[in-house]
């Protein structure tokens, strides 16, 4: 069985590596992930400067998934680009940069900043970033995304992609893919971030369980699998041309399958990979392995994106 990608002309062993923001804040942790089964390593969306984010308890796992208000804590973009300088690119696992500035400019001081340095790594834009006060998230505002959108490509002319938040509209699925596809230079989308302003009670406590937002937190894990799905297989079909990559309720190999069935060339992990470590990486690609043994598949390219309807 051969679970090989290759896009973007990145040739990766595997298609598993981790979801911004776990494992990935520290250059200890970013080696963790480096040195692991994970065949790509993504960082902790970042702003120009270091961010401490909101106050603790601040994530929370629960049997079905987590919830988090982290408030973007990062070591700030200059940190992450001295990583990416240093970065051993040749031992041939991807490097990407996940930018969240807190305005439209900070992300585009930081694109400009990763232009000049003409670096391999490829930047994956969060466009769950703050919008401007009174307005919905970036990825939300599909006018805002669209400026936005425009001014990032003028100062950042290599392939580059976007963490979306997860859409539940087939009017919003088809509004933002007509802002997406006018962007040639955009080759990916990463579906889903979480999924937002979710609210976990302890029963036993009578009470949230974080601390920020009076407890309203992005849910991740199992919680949001069927609409990761969703996203991949409506951005799959709507983006030709651009690749989909799968985020959201990855616990084993099943799930892995299914975000690939769905489209995705390659699925990164989060909750499952913050509650297990990076021995998760391991244990999903065997099970991916057997799965796609058992049903007779050679490489990934057999069953992508081939996921039947009734
Ligand atoms: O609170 C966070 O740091 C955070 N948490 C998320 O679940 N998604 C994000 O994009 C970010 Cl930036």
């Amino acid at each position: 069985v051969d679970l090989s990608v290759s896009w973007l002309g990145l040739a990766m062993a595997n298609p598993l590596y981790n979801a911004s923001g776990v494992m990935c804040r520290s250059v200890a942790e970013l080696e963790q992930v480096r040195t692991s089964a994970a065949a790509a390593v993504i960082t902790k969306s970042c702003t120009p400067q270091p961010r401490t984010g909101n106050p603790e308890p601040r994530y929370c796992a629960t049997a079905l998934g987590s919830i988090n208000s982290m408030g973007l804590p990062n070591a700030g973009y200059p940190y992450y680009l001295d990583y990416a300088r240093s970065y051993p690119y040749a031992a041939g696992k991807p490097l990407f940069l996940s930018l969240s500035g807190m305005t439209l400019q900070e992300n585009l001081d930081m694109l400009s900043d990763l232009a000049a340095a003409q670096l391999p790594c490829l930047p994956e834009v969060n466009l769950s970033c703050p919008n401007l006060p009174g307005k919905p998230q970036l990825g939300y505002d599909f006018q805002a995304c669209h400026e936005a959108l425009t001014q990032m490509a003028r100062v950042y002319h290599g392939p580059f992609g976007v963490k979306l938040p997860p859409y539940f509209d087939p009017v919003h699925f088809a509004r933002m893919a007509a802002v997406l596809n006018a962007f040639p230079a955009l080759r990916f989308v990463t579906c889903i971030n979480s999924i937002g302003n979710g609210l976990v009670i302890d029963v036993d406590r009578e009470s949230v369980v974080i601390k920020p937002k009076d407890g309203l937190g992005g849910l991740g894990g199992s919680y949001v699998l069927p609409t990761a799905l969703a996203n991949v297989r409506e951005f799959y079909r709507l983006l030709p041309g651009k690749h989909v990559v799968g985020c959201g309720g990855i616990n084993s190999g099943r799930e892995a399958f299914m975000h690939i069935l769905a489209g995705a060339t390659a699925v990164q992990i989060g909750t499952c990979l913050y509650e297990e470590g990076e021995g998760a990486f391991a244990r999903i690609l065997d099970e991916l392995r057997a799965l796609m043994a058992h049903k007779g598949y050679q490489r990934l390219d057999d069953f992508r994106g081939k996921l039947k309807t009734l």
